[in-house]
């Protein structure tokens, strides 16, 4: 039987340190490393960041859209980036924030988690606002082949709290649910849970929600969009243990130098594990 990615996860984590670096080739930075806003400067870009980093950064997750910007090409690039991150030795979460009917997430899950998918990934980011059941297809799926989910929970971004924030006739809040959902999903896993909650560093304190959902938590946030390593144990408390840090403008500016790149990953590792080892 495949070892479940939450597994392999917590492995990952103890051995390079819980950070993930995001691979987000947005125009702009292909700019400032010199490059085409095209498919060959789109490889460039890629591969220099998995050249850098995969052989010692537990996580990375590159966002998907910014490849789908070119087409059937741009997808090509990302589905090699996948490959060779992979083989570097780091856990690939695809950054494609897909959600959908039933039905249709099935077809989704396929594209991400299958063993023969041409974009398999160790896991994948999941919308749950069609509803938490409508993932089911996926968390099915992930169960089978060994992969994971990070289901979109409490976002990093300011416009999140109008769903996530809503509050049920139970007297939770939407975010507090899906958390709940994720609880039941990884209970009785060891070491790790393979179903993750995103969860943004930028939120400030998160005492109010129960964190321990005995699975990864995601954080986006830290870098470019204010949040810093050292917030962590404030936001997660006890919950930092399983936090996956994600940073990605915030390393990519340093390129396209590979050891540049490499020791801004390594500032920020270092500087999670120091935050982390403080709780
Ligand atoms: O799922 C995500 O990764 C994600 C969720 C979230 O709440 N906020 C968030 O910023 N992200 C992603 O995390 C990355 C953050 O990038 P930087 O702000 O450049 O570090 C982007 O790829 C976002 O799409």
């Amino acid at each position: 039987m495949t070892e479940p990615f939450g597994s392999r996860l917590r492995r990952a984590m103890d051995e390079r340190g819980p950070l993930c670096v995001g691979i987000d080739p947005h125009a702009s930075l292909l700019a400032e490393w010199g490059l085409g806003d095209d498919v060959a400067g789109l490889e460039r870009f890629s591969r220099t960041v998995v050249e850098a980093t995969a052989d010692r950064i537990a996580v990375l997750k590159p966002q998907s859209a910014f490849f789908e910007r070119f087409g059937s090409r741009g997808v090509a690039v990302l589905e090699r980036t996948v490959e060779e991150a992979r083989a570097a030795g780091a856990l690939v979460v695809m950054d494609a924030k897909r959600g959908d009917i039933g039905s249709t997430m099935a077809a989704y899950a396929e594209s991400f988690l299958r063993k023969d998918s041409p974009l398999f990934s160790d896991a994948l980011t999941v919308s749950p606002y069609l509803g938490y059941g409508s993932l089911s297809p996926a968390v099915a799926l992930a169960r089978e082949s060994g992969t994971g989910l990070f289901v979109l929970a409490l976002t990093s971004n300011p416009e999140g709290g109008e769903v996530q924030h809503a509050v049920r006739a139970d007297g939770r809040d939407v975010g507090a649910t899906m958390l709940a959902h994720l609880a039941a999903e990884n209970a009785g896993e060891e070491p790790l849970g393979s179903f993750g909650a995103v969860v943004g560093a930028t939120l400030g304190d998160l005492s109010s929600y129960d964190l321990a959902i005995n699975g990864p938590l995601l954080a986006p946030g830290i870098g470019a969009q204010g949040a810093t390593p050292s917030d962590l144990p404030r936001v997660f408390g006890a919950a930092v243990r399983n936090v996956v840090p994600n940073v990605s403008r915030g390393v990519l500016r340093h390129g396209p130098d590979v050891v540049a790149l490499r020791d801004a990953a390594s500032r920020f590792a270092d500087e999670v594990r120091a935050a982390v080892a403080g709780v």
